[in-house]
């Protein structure tokens, strides 16, 4: 395998080989900001549950129901789908924001904390999607009837 990535690399002009190792191999600076501010961002809205939506937008989003908490959600996710289609990066980096920061809502207001999703995401490492995929059991064997309507 080793030897493949060497031979397909060989193939790649020099400059393009030297900007790609920097871009993948070089560590973000030590005071870069991270993924923790999830956690914290997290921590943040559930303590707006009792805050006046007045003073909060989380509170308001928390006040208005879970209907309404989805509805934006799905409307950030649009927005993201869009800016990422036209390839404008910098309103996707702002749409990426807003889809995580209403979907920290839709987990406060589902009474999720952030572990459990990291638990499922740190369960499926390592596991090729392909082969989950390909590992699914037929509809058929869950119950469901298996002759085709005629
Ligand atoms: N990351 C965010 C964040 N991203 C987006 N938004 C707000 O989301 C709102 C989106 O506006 P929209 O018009 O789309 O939605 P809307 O006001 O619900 O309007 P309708 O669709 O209901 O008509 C804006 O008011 C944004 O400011 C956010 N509000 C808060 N946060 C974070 O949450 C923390 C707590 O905020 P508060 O709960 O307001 O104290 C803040 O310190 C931030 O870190």
């Amino acid at each position: 395998m080793a030897k493949k990535i060497a031979k397909s690399t060989a193939a790649v002009p020099k400059k393009k080989q030297v900007s790609r190792a920097s871009t993948v191999t070089m560590p973000p600076p030590l005071d870069a900001p991270d993924a923790r501010v999830l956690d914290r961002l997290w921590a943040t809205v559930l303590s707006r549950k009792d805050a006046s939506p007045s003073e909060s937008h989380s509170a308001r989003l928390l006040a208005r129901g879970t209907a309404k908490i989805a509805q934006k959600f799905g409307e950030e996710a649009v927005e993201c789908v869009i800016e990422a289609v036209a390839g404008h990066k910098p309103s996707l980096i702002a749409e990426s924001a807003d889809v995580l920061y209403h979907l920290l809502v839709l987990w406060v207001d589902a009474g999720l904390r952030p572990e459990h999703i990291w638990a499922e995401l740190s369960r499926r490492e390592g596991l090729s999607g392909i082969a989950e995929k390909a590992a699914r059991k037929p509809l058929a064997m869950e119950g469901l009837p298996t002759k085709k309507i005629p």
